[in-house]
């Protein structure tokens, strides 16, 4: 397996305490990763780290070749039009492949003379990411780059996105907190809580693992290693990693969703 990123030991304090720790992991060449996690978890740390935006306060992070990071607060003028935003990404990176990203602002429908300030949330985050793209990085970084948008936007630059990666194989690690977003996009997940890396995998590896299992709350909670425990009036939902089928319990493969949503809410009651 070639890594893409390479995290060894990795780690940021600030003065209110660390905000990333003991953080060793590779990012498969080719992958869509999900990084997900609470707010405050370190996503947005791990991702700067990585770009260099930041330095570490321990361990180190390498990326292989050239890479490219898109946060949420998209790094575009406002007073700019969308082919002088074009000619700026021109000037300021010497890889730029002027023709993909012009074809990437026309395939969103972006009119090259509107002005930035003039675009919806959508259209800006399509111009943002053709700037990003233009540079031909073989790894981008995607820092909640869809919170703004609303369902339909979210779908299409999934899509733009999905299909770039297919074309030219590029490598993806995007954090969202909308968990749909992810589901059937993202092949690796990357699941950090409290700093620190909980979960990590092939995504149909991690599923296939797992299993959900339902049953009778009167029920003896079997042998298994049970990730997330839950008990209504009448039933018990366990999140176990196991195969193993149990007497008296239903059971399923997760979705992407549950898995992480008991991988979270674990990690919350452990803190
Ligand atoms: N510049 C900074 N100075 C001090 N503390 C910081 C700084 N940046 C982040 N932190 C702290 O580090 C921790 C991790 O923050 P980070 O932004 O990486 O989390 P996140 O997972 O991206 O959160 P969110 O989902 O809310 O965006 C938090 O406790 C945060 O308060």
């Amino acid at each position: 397996m070639t890594a893409e990123l390479e995290a060894v030991d990795l780690g940021k304090k600030y003065r209110r305490g660390w905000a990333l720790r003991d953080c060793s992991f590779e990012l498969p060449e080719g992958r869509i990763a999900a990084l997900v996690g609470p707010n405050g978890a370190g996503k947005s740390t791990l991702m700067r780290l990585a770009v260099g935006l930041i330095p570490p306060t321990a361990g180190h992070v390498r990326v292989r070749d050239t890479v490219a990071f898109l946060g949420q607060d998209k790094p575009l003028y406002k007073g700019f039009t969308v082919a002088e935003m074009l000619r700026a990404g021109a000037s300021m990176n010497a890889e730029w492949d002027n023709d993909y990203a012009t074809r990437l602002v026309k395939e969103a429908g972006v009119p090259f003379d509107a002005r930035i300030r003039t675009l919806s949330g959508g259209q800006r985050t399509r111009v943002a990411l053709a700037v990003a793209l233009g540079r031909r990085p073989k790894l981008i970084l995607l820092d909640e780059p869809l919170s703004d948008l609303d369902p339909l936007a979210r779908k299409d630059v999934m899509h733009a996105l999905l299909a770039e990666v297919a074309d030219t194989g590029m490598t993806v690690l995007l954090s969202s907190h909308v968990l749909a977003d992810l589901e059937g996009v993202c092949d690796y997940l990357v699941l950090l809580a409290g700093g620190r890396i909980r979960l990590i995998g092939d995504v149909d590896d991690l599923l296939s693992e797992h299993r959900v299992l339902i049953g009778s709350k009167e029920l003896a909670v079997p042998d298994v290693s049970v990730v997330d425990s839950r008990t209504t009036q009448r039933q018990t939902t366990l999140l176990a990693r196991t195969t193993t089928v149990a007497d008296g319990w239903d059971l399923h493969e997760p979705t992407l969703e549950e898995l992480t949503l008991a991988y979270l809410r674990s990690a919350k009651e452990a803190a």
